[in-house]
């Protein structure tokens, strides 16, 4: 799914409104309407509503959920900034509600008076995508803050919490509402899925408003969502008649003492992603440790306690390496050395990066189409610190195009980038994933993937999309704080299941 920009949401509503020939207020209401429904199916304990109306239409889509749903008989009551600074479309929807005469229009003082009964709803209508600068009004401030404070009530937003920008960071000392969802017009938008703003938005629900479809199709944009329909799109079901020979050989070069649970996962998780054959480079004093934990793989010495030689340089294989590597000056020197002469796609993570860190020279050695996979803490060891979140990842789009690289920027929503300067939020997973070890199945799995011939963009968006779906089955079987990294692994195969259907 495209992630639009504000001028091309703005274009795509006008071309709405022009092709199918209606009045503008009719989008409005049809925005008013979707969320109403998605209201009453999914809060349908709630009898008593609270809408907060500001000045744009934002609030025209408050006034005319308030319309829909006292119809439909709950009790509602709008509170108002000053309705007589509405824009056309705001303003007819007001003019009916007051016309009705039933609705309760009130100014926002008054909530500060009124009890706000436990299971009402509160919705914010107050700023939507034209905010510009701050909210730095005192009345919206301290109306904002008032309903931040409230307990035991459901706050919804529309379109998207008053305060944020929908693409970018928002001003430092803005107020910004906090929601427990968002609703949100056919779109993503950039501020749900960045953690700064993603805080504010609670669970983030994309409701259809028949835009107009081609616009969609045509409109060229960098953002996208990692969603099902693109995953659907390259998955290549494993075919009848082959032999292991047709599904890559992925080599983990991977482990160090102390370190060898980290080699163990990822090739686990190679294992466990389909490659026909798979190979890991590692110490001799965790050589017992991986062939009773992997007997499926073979072993080839790379260290003592430590890896210092690496004499993998066969083309057939394709190379993961990075996972429990450490930063012993002889294993860094072999890196070095390897990274040099080494000229297919691989996959790094973890301790190759932080090698890397520490030798920036040997970033031009990365091979083109490379797929790198770090965290935050990695990512500005290697690139350094950033004001927040949207900036790391502008720079991560430079770097991706300058270095010829994928960049996997793991972070509560995984960014995908490619040299192209594309940017792919992945939107599987969730917070049980942030354990030490997650890191290390990733590189298994696209290292797998790699190996059995998607390319390295499918291979990274597969590999993050899968990773956070065995995290999701993992969490539902074991609960967020309790699942491991391993139960990733174990978790593969449903995740294959659900792919195949
Ligand atoms: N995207 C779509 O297709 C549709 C959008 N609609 C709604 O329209 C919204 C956009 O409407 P608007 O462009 O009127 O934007 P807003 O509703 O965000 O209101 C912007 C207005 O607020 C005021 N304002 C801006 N910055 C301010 C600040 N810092 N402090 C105080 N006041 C400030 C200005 O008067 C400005 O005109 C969307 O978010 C959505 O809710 C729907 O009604 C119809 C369909
Ligand atoms: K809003």
């Amino acid at each position: 799914m495209k992630i639009l920009a504000l001028e091309q949401i703005r274009k795509c509503e006008e071309l709405t409104i022009k092709e199918e020939d209606m009045p503008s207020v009719n989008l409005m209401e049809r925005a008013a309407n979707a969320c109403a429904e998605w209201i009453t199916k999914n809060l349908y304990q709630v009898k008593r509503f609270n809408i907060f109306c500001g000045k744009g239409n934002n609030a025209g889509d408050g006034y005319a959920i308030a319309r829909i749903l006292k119809a439909k008989g709950f009790y509602v009551k709008v509170f108002s900034f000053n309705p007589k600074e509405l824009p056309p479309e705001a303003a007819k929807n007001h003019k009916r509600l007051r016309e009705l005469g039933d609705i309760e229009l009130l100014s926002f003082e008054k909530a500060y008076e009124l009890k706000f009964e436990e299971n009402s709803c509160v919705i914010d209508a107050l700023f939507g995508m034209g905010l510009k600068g701050k909210i730095d009004d005192p009345d919206f401030i301290k109306i904002i803050d008032f309903l931040n404070g409230l307990e035991n009530v459901h706050k919804v937003s529309l379109d998207i919490p008053s305060g944020l920008y929908i693409n970018d960071m928002y001003p430092e000392g803005t107020a910004i509402f906090k929601a427990d969802h968002t609703l949100s017009y056919q779109f993503w938008k950039k501020a749900f899925l960045h953690p700064e703003s993603g805080m504010y938005c609670g669970q983030v629900h994309i409701l259809d408003i028949g835009l107009n479809k081609n616009y969609i199709d045509e409109v060229e944009v960098e953002h996208f969502i990692s969603d099902d329909a693109k995953i659907n799109s390259f998955f290549r079901r494993r075919e009848a008649f082959t032999h292991k020979g047709r599904f890559g050989k992925s080599a983990l070069i991977a482990g160090s003492y102390g370190k060898m649970g980290a080699a163990v996962l990822s090739v686990a998780a190679a294992l466990r992603t389909g490659s026909g054959l798979v190979y890991s480079v590692s110490v001799d004093s965790g050589y017992h440790i991986m062939q009773t934990n992997n007997p499926e793989a073979m072993f080839r010495k790379g260290g003592n306690d430590f890896i210092d030689t690496i004499t993998i340089t066969d083309d057939e294989y394709t190379i993961g390496i990075g996972p429990g590597l450490g930063t012993e000056p002889q294993t860094q020197e072999a890196f070095a050395n390897f990274l040099k002469s080494y000229n297919k796609p691989l996959v790094m993570d973890a301790d190759a990066l932080n090698i890397i860190a520490q030798n920036h020279k040997l970033l031009k050695h990365i091979p083109e189409g490379s797929i790198i996979t770090p965290h935050i803490g990695e990512f500005e060891r290697l690139f350094g610190q950033f004001k927040n979140s949207f900036e790391r990842l502008d720079e991560a789009k430079k770097l991706a195009e300058e270095l010829k690289i994928y960049i996997v920027l793991k972070d509560h929503r995984t960014q995908i980038i490619t040299p192209e300067g594309k940017v792919y939020y992945n939107i599987t997973g969730n917070s049980g994933m942030a354990k030490g070890g997650s890191g290390d199945v990733l590189t298994g799995i696209i290292t797998s993937l790699l190996a059995q011939g998607y390319t390295s963009l499918q291979a990274a968006l597969l590999g993050v999309w899968m990773h956070g779906k065995a995290g999701d089955f993992a969490a539902e079987a074991h609960s967020k704080e309790s699942f491991l990294p391993s139960d990733l692994i174990h978790q593969l195969g449903e995740v294959f299941k659900l792919l195949n259907k």
